[in-house]
């Protein structure tokens, strides 16, 4: 699903009144009649004050609430500029006909202290038009609001939030949910933006369908459309070489179980054939869990310091899990990279390691796959003051370095060396838990070694990643599972894959 900015979503209103035709203020009462539809269902019964700014998302507020007239609602219009918008003006006239609904005008700070906070509290002082941070009397019935302690649901965006750039540290409403129209904002997919938006639900008021399909955006976030044109049924007549063999460089001592992990879920994406490169002390952990996968044993006990095998036999290699960072290790790092000229699969301490020995960066062959938490990109790249920096960051050093990027998070971002920035839609906290990072490093490196792309690998190993960790926390709950158990279900989000 596309994710349009501010701007592109005024536009397809503006496509939609034109070419459909509805008039603008008709498409603002589709709007309102939505939110009304998921309010009635979730709050069937609560009193409702609703808070009104004069553009057009007080106008949604002021249609709103003549459409749940019979409820008892209050309004409040934020009364601090000359005139409102022209449906703005429409809806109030509308509104004021009914006589029992009553409408007050908060004019002055003294005003808010007036201010009856009762039942559900509705949010509409401003939407998607919002072009500075919040300031005086608005920024005081924010807080007032946020205060209260009532249950608040946002028409559109928390008032004070911006739709495409960070809002940190600015005054915003704190919802509990947000109801916003046809397609996800930029905003909503921020983890520093998650504990305003509350839960987000999407809204489909009709935009023009042309228009979507017409009108390109860099930034997508995945859905089964997507994953649909990605993933590429199991050949039938395929034998175990033609499904790849992945090299995984991966354990030191104490952390074998890295890449015991990260092994196993390189073989269940369907890889043909896995090796393991380990220091000795591992071998008998690898052979005893994981008899599937091959064992290439390190010279040395502890950690990696050599490989001697013909790394050109190998049709992806994944490195980092649990590795370390020994000085020895960078230098069999550096000595991979030179070598090996596919693409590979970075994680975990291979990060590390370059971030230790930045020259390392240029020696990455092209297409291949980085995957960073927040703390290992910044070890990488530096810091960044929000997290829409950090991901501007990301999609420039994909571009300027030909990686690609797998920013992991709430919705993990996958920025292409085109640009184009993938934002995932699968996933859970229960995810947040050791040895999740090595299951991912598996399955992608299984997925470059059956053949996929590393676009598509990373599209689709993020998102079966993603899955399998749903499935897992729906049968075992987001606190007791465990990285494991992501493993475990990998067949079953294959199979709903399959089924799309
Ligand atoms: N597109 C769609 O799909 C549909 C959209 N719809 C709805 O329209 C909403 C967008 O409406 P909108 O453009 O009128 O903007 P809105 O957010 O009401 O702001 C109004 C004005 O406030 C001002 N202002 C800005 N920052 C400020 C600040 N910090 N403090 C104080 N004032 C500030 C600024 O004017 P300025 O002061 O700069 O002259 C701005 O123009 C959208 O969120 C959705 O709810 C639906 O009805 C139908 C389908
Ligand atoms: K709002």
């Amino acid at each position: 699903m596309k994710i349009f900015n501010a701007a592109q979503i005024r536009e397809w209103d503006q496509y939609t009144i034109s070419h459909d035709p509805i008039s603008s203020i008709d498409l603002m009462e589709k709007a309102a009649k939505a939110c009304v539809r998921w309010i009635n269902q979730y709050f069937p019964e609560e009193s409702l004050t609703i808070f009104c700014g004069k553009g057009n998302n007080g106008g949604d507020g002021l249609a709103i609430a003549r459409l749940l007239s019979k409820r008892d609602i209050t309004v409040y219009i934020l009364d601090t500029t000359q005139k409102g918008t022209d449906d703005f003006q429409e809806n109030l006239s509308r509104l004021e006909k009914l006589p029992h609904v009553e409408i007050r005008f908060i004019q002055t700070e003294e005003n808010i202290s007036e201010v009856n906070f009762d039942g559900v509290l509705i949010d509409a002082l401003l939407g998607s038009g919002l072009n500075r941070p919040l300031q005086g009397i608005t920024a005081r019935l924010v807080e007032r609001i946020n205060q209260s302690g009532n249950m608040v649901v946002s028409i559109d965006l928390p008032s004070g939030m911006f739709a495409d750039q960070s809002s940190l540290n600015n005054p915003q409403i704190k919802a509990d949910h947000t109801l916003s129209f046809q397609s996800y904002k930029r905003a909503f997919l921020a983890a520093e933006n998650s504990l305003h938006c509350g839960e987000v639900h999407i809204l489909e008021i009709g935009l023009h369908p042309e228009f979507y399909n017409n009108t390109p955006s860099r930034d997508e976030q995945t859905d089964e459309d997507i994953i649909y044109t990605v993933y590429k049924p199991r050949n039938s007549f395929g034998h175990k070489g033609t499904f790849g063999h992945a090299l995984l460089i991966a354990g030191s001592y104490g952390k074998i179980g890295a890449a015991v992990l990260s092994a196993e879920a390189c073989l269940r994406s369907g890889v043909g054939l896995v090796t393991c490169h380990l220091p000795s002390c591992g071998y008998t952990i690898m052979q005893t869990s994981l008899p599937e996968v091959m064992v290439s044993t390190d010279v040395d006990k502890a950690i990696s310091t050599t490989i001697e095998t013909d790394l050109s036999m190998y049709k992806a290699l994944g490195i980092g899990p649990g590795l370390g960072t020994a000085s020895e290790t960078r230098a069999l790092l550096r000595e991979v990279l030179t070598q090996y000229d596919r693409s590979v699969v970075m994680d975990a301490d291979a990060l590390n390691c370059v971030a230790k020995e930045p020259e390392l960066l240029a020696l990455i062959p092209a297409g291949s796959i980085l995957t960073p938490h927040p703390k290992e990109f910044q070890r990488l790249f530096g810091d960044t003051s929000n997290e829409f920096d950090r991901i501007d960051l990301a999609s420039q050093k994909a571009k300027e370095l030909d990686l690609i990027i797998v920013l992991k998070g709430h919705h993990t971002l996958i920025a292409l060396p085109d640009g184009r920035r993938f934002f995932n839609s699968t996933g859970n906290a229960g995810m947040a838990t050791g040895g999740s990072g090595d299951v991912l490093t598996g399955i992608l490196t299984g997925l470059l070694a059956q053949g996929y792309p590393g676009d598509d690998a990373a599209i689709l190993g993020v998102y079966l990643h993603g899955l399998a960790g749903d499935l897992a926390a729906e049968k075992l709950s987001m606190e007791a599972m465990i990285a494991g158990d992501i493993i475990r279900f990998l067949g079953q989000a294959y199979k709903s894959i399959a089924e799309m």
